[in-house]
């Protein structure tokens, strides 16, 4: 698990380490110019003749630093400062002045050279409006220079709160993250700008975050261990849970089969898909390992009350019937339920979403950012994007859900929790299917007994996994829903 702050947070922290721990400003920087240092000995990249770009504050002071660390090491590299003199910070002024004190020059524009490596430390968190002007034109050259391209801390442009261009953004290979990722690097379209990512230890006390629940989190797949559910030794199919699907309409088999199959595929003991009875032929040749009842055959009640855990929308169709049976699940069923598409869909009409209120147990929605539209009423897509934290907060707040807002960087929010982005997954993913299979695998977990929260980011997390490593085998283009159930049923193997 780690964190993805804000510039504003990673401020916050750096004060908290300094003026609460008392752990100096320069010490921290000292260390960030070191693991620059690190990073560029690791990737192995030409020092024959580098480029270091300060601006002012103390991202600059992180170059100047960088630039006296190269010095130690016999290379002198071309240091330019381009920040405003009033405006330079303490720590900027230290390390400027200790680089000049050992001989080193600074020039106030770019030499024409062929740089091996261009370091960008113009600016950092402390970024806070459109860049123009001079600097403009500073990064139009960097960004043209041949050679390597490293940012510290975070390419300068990129806005560390959104991952919004401010203006002009420097484009790096590399980026030396300062203890940890800024949230601005992993959202679009920051994260195109930043390259590799490295987040790199200085000291910070990240522990600061724990309590400040807005701070964004994600995982890596060295957590996984800790977010799989256990599998006994000493166990039955019941220890795993009883899923239902309801899912499928006429015509429309393969969403309810993705959603079993991922169900099954993610360690679920037992699925049962409740279906129109046209479907049952087809799911009982295609997962014959599922139960198959049907609306002609058994009444929603008595199917719900079997359950441990409810997937309800895929493929669902918004129909009457589908509309009653979303109607019955929302007021009579006593176990999590898990709502996609079509559920999605219905409950953003008729003021369902009301029934959300009275819901004793958990509930989760997976819409992708059209859904998301739809259940605000028919807000644009393009301010979701823009305020999806904010927007998600109230939102699970007033209904008292778990929200997975689908996207390239999926969002996972839930009340008192932090809002988790998620990090895995791929374009390869983007098509028909794919998000049945993550309403299943959500469903399964459920059904393994995890919160709504833990069930919702590790389905996430496995789901982006699943399409990373289909996208291995088969490349951007070729990738099918099916394959994504396939890698899940491998999990174990990426720990
Ligand atoms: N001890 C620490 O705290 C540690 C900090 N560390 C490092 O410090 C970085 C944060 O440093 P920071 O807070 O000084 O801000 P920074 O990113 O250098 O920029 C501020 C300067 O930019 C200017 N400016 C801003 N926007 C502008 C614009 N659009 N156009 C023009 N100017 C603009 C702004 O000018 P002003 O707004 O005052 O006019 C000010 O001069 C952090 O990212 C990390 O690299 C690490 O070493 C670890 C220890
Ligand atoms: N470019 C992408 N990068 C990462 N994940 C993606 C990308 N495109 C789609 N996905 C993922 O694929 C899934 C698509 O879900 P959805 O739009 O509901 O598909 P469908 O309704 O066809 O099943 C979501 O989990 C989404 O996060
Ligand atoms: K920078």
């Amino acid at each position: 698990m780690r964190y993805l702050p804000t510039g504003k947070k990673m401020g916050e922290a750096d004060r908290h380490t300094i003026d609460g721990i008392g752990i100096p400003s320069l010490v921290l920087m000292e260390r960030a110019a070191l693991q620059c240092l690190h990073v560029i000995a690791a990737r192995q990249i030409d020092t024959g003749n580098v480029l270091i770009v300060c601006g002012s504050g103390n991202n600059g002071g992180d170059g100047f630093a960088l630039a006296r660390l190269f010095l130690e090491k016999g290379v002198h590299p071309t240091v330019t400062f381009v920040g405003k003199e009033a405006s330079r910070s303490e720590e900027c002024t230290t390390q400027m002045e200790i680089f000049k004190t050992l001989g080193g020059e600074i020039f106030s524009e770019i030499p024409e050279k062929d740089y091996t490596l261009v370091v960008d430390a113009i600016f950092g968190v402390g970024l806070s409006r459109e860049i123009s002007g001079r600097y403009a034109t500073i990064l139009e050259t960097m960004n043209q220079l041949k050679g390597i391209k490293l940012a510290m801390d975070i390419p300068s442009g990129v806005s560390a709160e959104n991952g919004q261009i401010l203006g002009i953004g420097f484009r790096a290979d590399y980026t030396v993250s300062m203890q940890c990722e800024k949230l601005g690097t992993v959202l679009f379209p920051g994260k195109e700008y930043a390259g590799e990512v490295f987040a790199v230890p200085i000291g910070i006390d990240e522990t600061y975050f724990t309590k400040q629940k807005e701070v964004v989190r994600t995982c890596d797949r060295k957590d996984l261990k800790s977010v799989l559910p256990r599998r006994l030794m000493n166990s039955h199919k019941g220890t795993y849970g009883k899923v239902l699907l309801i899912a499928g309409s006429e015509g429309m088999s393969g969403a309810a089969f993705f959603s079993a199959a991922a169900a099954y595929g993610i360690g679920a003991g037992l699925v049962k898909i409740y279906t129109p009875e046209s479907n049952r032929q087809v799911l009982q040749q295609l997962l014959p390992e599922a139960i198959i009842t049907t609306y002609e055959k058994e009444s929603v009640s008595s199917v719900t009350e079997w359950a441990d855990v409810i997937g309800i929308g895929p493929g669902l169709s918004k129909g009457k019937k589908a509309a009653e049976i979303l109607e019955t699940v929302l007021t009579q069923a006593e176990v999590p339920c898990v709502i996609d598409a079509d559920g999605l869909n219905l409950l953003a009409e008729q003021n369902r979403l009301e029934l959300l209120k009275t819901r004793k147990q958990a509930t989760v929605l997976t819409p992708h950012m059209k859904e998301m539209s739809r259940l605000l009423g028919g807000k644009p897509v393009a301010e979701i994007q823009t305020g999806r934290f904010e927007i998600l907060k109230k939102f699970v707040e007033e209904y008292s859900v778990t929200c997975v807002l689908k996207d390239a960087r999926t969002l996972v929010m839930k009340q008192d929790e932090h809002p988790y982005l998620n990090t895995t997954g791929n374009q390869a993913m983007a098509k028909g299917g794919s998000g049945d299979v993550l309403t299943g695998v959500i469903t399964g977990l459920l059904a393994q007994r995890i919160s709504a929260y833990d069930a919702a980011i590790t389905g996430v997390f496995l789901h982006g996994m699943a399409g990373d490593q289909a996208k291995k085998e088969k490349g951007s283009y070729g990738v099918l829903a099916r394959d994504l159930i396939h890698e899940i049923e491998y999990c174990e193997r990426w720990q």
